[in-house]
């Protein structure tokens, strides 16, 4: 018997608006999929062919880029942050609702004109993504990986801007920072492993409509 699809889930925020997604395409996980204080990470579904994985948001893409899942719901913003060529993004779920944006300390915005800069240097966890803004309009963005909390380095002297998500802005204002550019809209999509999408054709194809089907 060929091994289920595995469809990679992101913990943390999405992992909630995607239940309601996964519902409509007719795929019901097991309870323990729900519950964050579960340590399991590899979940049965009511669809004997479909399991379910749970992992950090940028693992999702990196596993079903090596097709370790053939399938996965991930943010446009860590999609553009890997650029990896193995995945296709086919459907926006229109759930994970947020923008990329740089922002600064409120008192350095009030005196600062972004036309003006040439170099920068940046807090974030969206270097790729960061650079190539920057590198578009010939600015050179000199970056410092951090994997969360982007909003203390400003603060704390590590870098003068962040590139972060911003959603309700409510991180932003409660750490003294304020957006000055928007890099890009960023929503969740279904991504799919391009060999898997020729390979298992029969299986992926009406998966991949079934999730179009349910958003439209
Ligand atoms: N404030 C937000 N509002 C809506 N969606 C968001 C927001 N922040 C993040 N997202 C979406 O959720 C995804 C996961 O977010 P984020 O990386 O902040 O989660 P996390 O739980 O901190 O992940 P990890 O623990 O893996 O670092 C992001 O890639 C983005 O697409
Ligand atoms: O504009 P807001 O509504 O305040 O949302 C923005 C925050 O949401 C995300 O973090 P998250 O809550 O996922 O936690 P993290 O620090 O673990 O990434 C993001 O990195 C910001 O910190």
């Amino acid at each position: 018997m060929q091994e289920p699809l595995i469809i990679a889930v992101p913990k943390g925020r999405i992992l909630e608006e995607c239940l309601p997604v996964l519902a409509h395409v007719g795929i019901i996980p097991e309870p323990a999929f729900a519950d964050e204080g579960s340590r399991a990470l590899r979940f049965r579904t009511n669809t004997p062919g479909i399991d379910l994985i749970r992992v950090r948001a940028f693992d999702v893409a990196t596993f079903v880029a090596h097709g370790a899942a053939q399938l996965g719901i991930v943010g446009s913003d860590v999609i553009a942050e890997f650029a990896y060529s193995e995945l296709y993004a086919p459907v926006d779920l229109d759930i994970g609702h947020c923008r990329l944006s740089v922002a600064e300390p409120a008192d350095l915005a009030a005196r600062d004109d972004p036309r003006g800069w040439s170099h920068v240097r940046i807090a974030t966890k969206y270097p790729h993504v960061t650079q190539a803004h920057f590198e578009a309009r010939g600015v050179q963005a000199e970056c410092v990986k951090l994997n969360g909390a982007m909003e203390l380095a400003p603060v704390l002297g590590l870098a003068p801007r962040i590139v972060d998500l911003v959603s309700s802005g409510r991180t932003l204002k409660e750490n003294g920072l304020v957006e000055v550019e928007v890099i890009a809209q960023v929503t969740s999509r279904l991504i799919v492993n391009r060999a898997a999408f020729k390979t298992r054709a029969t299986e992926v194809v009406p998966l991949v409509d079934a999730f179009r089907k349910a958003v439209a």
